[in-house]
């Protein structure tokens, strides 16, 4: 399958010194390690109706999610003193489609574990997920503050300074629809077309809602995937608790995720702490000209208007 992907379109990101190549396959870009993941999880993945696929785009609230979503689901097993969230990186706790196809085997086969994450475009998700009326919880950003993040974690698993890498080049990029898992609008499309078809089967939250109504949006979380707050868990804290144990502050400062390494074992290893940089709302000021807000603010106003989603 490597030959074949070589022969793909590719970009060879230049502000990253050409240390990174994407290609395109089905309409979006990726490293070739996870379009063969894809491929592979599109030709053999069997979903079962109890999985639960935890979905975005990166840099748009992975990490956050998986967390809540892995807190919500083993809450009965393990509390804000012994959750394996405070020894293990969240993207350890639940296996990507793309790259764990055997642990997600290993799941259907020996426990209940129903979590599965992936970064596929909607329509890219193999036939058996789609078939088997699985729920899928699917978490979009601010369009600005995800070029940045997208820029800062490249940057940094590419171990390159600030000075070594022109930001504006990066946004000239994403803007062009050459970003990881990109063009980014037209994932936020894919996934936003199939709930308005299934709403039954797809949960669209919004990065900047769940800080702004946490306990809102993860009890809406929890219904949704199966594993409501009963009354009496409501009045205990449980819900507060789960998301002091999932924030960015408690995240952040765990030895595991300031010191840990992702995929240790792999050519991608990452360093863990460069999935927790700032979460800050509105960071994208920092970086923005005037001119790159009306480009991409007009931008998404084309390619998106007609949602009513809003990502400026
Ligand atoms: N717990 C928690 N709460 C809120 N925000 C958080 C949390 N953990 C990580 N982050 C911020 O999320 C950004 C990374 O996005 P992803 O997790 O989608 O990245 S990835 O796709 O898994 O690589 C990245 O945003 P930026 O800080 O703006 O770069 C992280 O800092």
């Amino acid at each position: 399958m490597e030959e074949t992907i070589k022969t793909f379109p590719q970009h060879t990101c230049s502000w990253l010194k050409g240390k990174l190549t994407l290609y395109k396959n089905q309409d979006f870009w990726n490293v070739r390690e996870f379009h063969e993941g894809g491929i592979m999880a599109q030709q053999s993945f069997e979903a079962r109706p109890s999985d639960v696929f935890v979905c975005s785009a990166p840099k748009t609230g992975t990490v956050w999610l998986k967390a809540l979503a892995f807190a919500i689901i083993t809450r009965e097993k393990y509390d804000e003193s012994t959750s394996p969230l405070l020894t293990t990186m969240p993207h350890e706790c639940i296996p990507l489609l793309e790259k764990d196809l055997e642990q997600i085997e290993e799941n259907h086969k020996n426990s209940c574990f129903p979590l599965v994450a992936t970064h596929l475009p909607y329509n890219s998700l193999p036939e058996s997920i789609l078939s088997s009326n699985c729920k899928i919880v699917y978490i979009y950003r601010n369009i600005k503050d995800v070029i940045v993040s997208h820029y800062h974690f490249l940057r940094e698993a590419n171990k390159l300074p600030l000075e070594d890498a022109p930001f504006e080049e990066a946004f000239d990029e994403f803007y062009e629809g050459v970003s990881w898992y990109g063009p980014y609008w037209d994932h936020i499309l894919g996934y936003w077309k199939a709930s308005l078809e299934r709403p039954e089967i797809i949960l669209f939250l919004k990065y900047e809602d769940m800080k702004k109504d946490p306990t809102g949006n993860v009890k809406k979380l929890a219904e949704f995937i199966g594993f409501p707050f009963t009354y009496e868990e409501e009045k205990a804290g449980v819900i507060e608790n789960i998301i002091k144990l999932c924030s960015f502050e408690k995240l952040s400062n765990l030895e595991v995720n300031k010191s840990g390494k992702h995929r240790a074992e792999d050519v991608n290893v990452a360093e863990n702490r460069i999935y927790f940089r700032k979460a800050k709302d509105g960071d994208w000021k920092n970086y923005f000209t005037d001119e790159m807000i009306e480009k991409i603010d007009k931008l998404i106003d084309e390619k998106l208007g007609a949602t009513g989603l809003v990502l400026k």
